[in-house]
């Protein structure tokens, strides 16, 4: 049963269950042939402990909030009993990390559980840190509770943004230790996402020399999520090869869009590597990631990147060679370079347009046009040196009035955030010019503005808190941040503490690959 595309009409009348065995299953991946994947079952949590789950994920599969606080969730979901219907399974993939070829990686902690179809389509259920598979190479299969509290928020914080991710169901936690630098404990978090499909599930048929299984993984996403890449556009000929290119050019537009709201944001996702990019343009694979505090534009959030590759001022550039390393994997399919590199062609206006409208949003600015780069970059240049707070920056810009008024009574302003005030006075002339001849009125403007810029973020400070929190076995401080975090725009009574700048020992938190 496809339950991937359903229209508006049948989502009315869908109800939602209270028992898992209730849920509709799919299970397409697990329909491919069996070179795709080795069948595991979940190595279960020892005692286990539901830390958190999401109602708002669960009712994308048709799960009622009920069902979540039932003994039959915490069994599926710390990996001690099958997802009924379901077909667990982890998958085969390859990459490039750090720009080196890996060979062959694959799901060495994560484990498809099966598909669930529910109002919002069919969703693939995963177990991350649920144990050994074939995949695993020299690691344990396990994740620690404190990189999975950051997968279980950032997943969320994500959604509240508007930014394409993987969702995140429910967190479990257990007292089973596990070794990193030290020892830590171990938490398996539910992934939710249409597709887990990597660029580097497409690098692996292509480097085993399978192109029979690179079209049938290629046939599978398009005809499953890029449905109209199949046929020809009008008044042009198909050709065998179309269908692949036009999936490289949709894929290329998703990611060159997935790029721009990261920026946008101040995101840094820190191991993007062929294996972490999402076929669907997905964000996808939350170890190291940050949100930036004060800017810099070189930021490089995970300690294990000594050489800055994934610096915040690089992921445009390598989104796009990880898409070089896709189209190069297409090619038996292909057979054009030419026509691979056209598909590929697109990227840079693709992120600029998206990056330009972000970017114009954010600045309250009904259109980019001519000269608001070098106002932009002026902002960035003054940012940068002072390290100011990048979400607060912008989000205090709506309160900057056209015309030079006094500072709002009792509000901190956009200069406070700067050292040298006298630039940032001086970029904040050439920007109310600007806002002038755009002409908005001041109080419409900092409402639209106020809608794009957060003024909540998921700041590591924040993240460890709660970690620090769970670790005691509270999880009040993640059931905190999920909500506030559900919409970071609107300012919400009692949580200022949460839209604060980071007190002093948040520059210390250090992140890595260690996970
Ligand atoms: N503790 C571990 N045990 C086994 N395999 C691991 C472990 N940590 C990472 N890996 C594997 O190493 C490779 C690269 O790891 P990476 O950190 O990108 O992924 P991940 O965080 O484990 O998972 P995902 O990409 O699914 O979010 C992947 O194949 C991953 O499954
Ligand atoms: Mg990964």
């Amino acid at each position: 049963m496809q339950c991937g595309r359903r229209t508006a009409p049948w989502i009315t009348v869908l109800k939602l269950v209270t028992d898992l065995s209730s849920l509709r299953t799919d299970n397409s991946f697990a329909a491919l042939p069996e070179d795709f994947y080795s069948r595991v079952t979940p190595q279960p949590l020892g005692d286990p402990w539901l830390v958190h789950a999401n109602p708002e994920a669960a009712a994308l599969i048709g799960l009622a909030p009920e069902a979540l606080a039932g003994p039959q969730f915490l069994a599926v979901f710390s990996g001690a009993q099958p997802l009924p219907g379901g077909a667990p399974l982890a998958a085969v993939y390859s990459g490039h990390q750090f720009g080196v070829w890996a060979g062959q990686l694959g799901d060495g902690r994560a484990l498809l559980l099966g598909e669930a179809c529910g109002p919002a389509g069919s969703w693939e259920l995963q177990l991350k840190g649920s144990g050994l598979t074939p995949y695993s190479r020299m690691g344990d299969g396990k994740a620690v509770l404190r990189s999975s509290v950051r997968e279980y928020l950032a997943s969320e914080a994500m959604h509240g943004l508007g930014i394409p991710t993987t969702r995140a169901l429910a967190l479990v936690a257990s007292d089973d230790p596990v070794i990193r630098e030290t020892v830590e404990t171990a938490a398996v978090v539910t992934r939710m996402a249409p597709s887990f499909v990597r660029f580097g599930s497409f690098e692996h048929w292509a480097s085993r020399q399978r192109p029979d299984l690179l079209r049938t993984l290629a046939d599978y996403v398009i005809d499953r999520f890029y449905p109209e890449c199949r046929p020809a556009p009008a008044g042009e000929a198909q050709s065998a090869a179309g269908p692949y290119l036009r999936l490289l050019a949709a894929v290329t537009r998703r990611t060159a869009e997935l790029m721009a709201d990261w920026q946008a944001v101040g995101f840094c996702h820190g191991v993007m590597n062929t294996d972490n990019m999402s076929i669907l343009g997905l964000t996808l694979d939350y170890g190291p990631y940050g949100f930036m505090d004060g800017f810099d534009a070189h930021h490089v959030c995970n300690h294990s990147d000594s050489a800055g590759r994934y610096a915040w001022d690089a992921q445009p550039a390598v989104g796009h060679w990880n898409l070089y390393r896709l189209a190069g994997a297409l090619m038996p399919l292909v057979q054009d370079e030419a026509a691979l590199r056209a598909a590929l062609a697109g990227y840079e206006q693709a992120f600029l347009g998206a990056f330009h409208r972000k970017m114009a949003a954010k600045l309250g600015l009904r259109q980019w046009q001519d000269g608001d780069e070098e106002l932009l970059d002026g902002l960035w240049a003054a940012m940068h040196h002072d390290r100011a707070d990048f979400s607060l920056g912008f989000r205090r810009l709506a309160r900057v009035a056209s015309t030079e008024t006094s500072p709002p009574p009792g509000g901190e302003t956009f200069e406070d955030l700067f050292i040298d005030r006298e630039a940032a006075q001086a970029w904040l002339a050439g920007y109310r010019a600007r806002l002038r001849q755009d002409g908005q009125a001041d109080a419409a403007r900092a409402a639209a503005m106020n809608r794009v810029n957060p003024l909540y973020v998921l700041r590591n400070h924040l993240a460890e808190l709660a970690i620090r929190a769970a670790r005691s076995r509270d999880a009040g401080e993640i059931d905190r941040l999920v909500r506030l975090l559900r919409d970071p725009y609107t300012e919400q009574p009692g949580c200022e503490s949460y839209a604060r700048l980071p007190p002093d020992w948040a520059g210390s938190l250090q992140v890595s690959c260690s996970s």
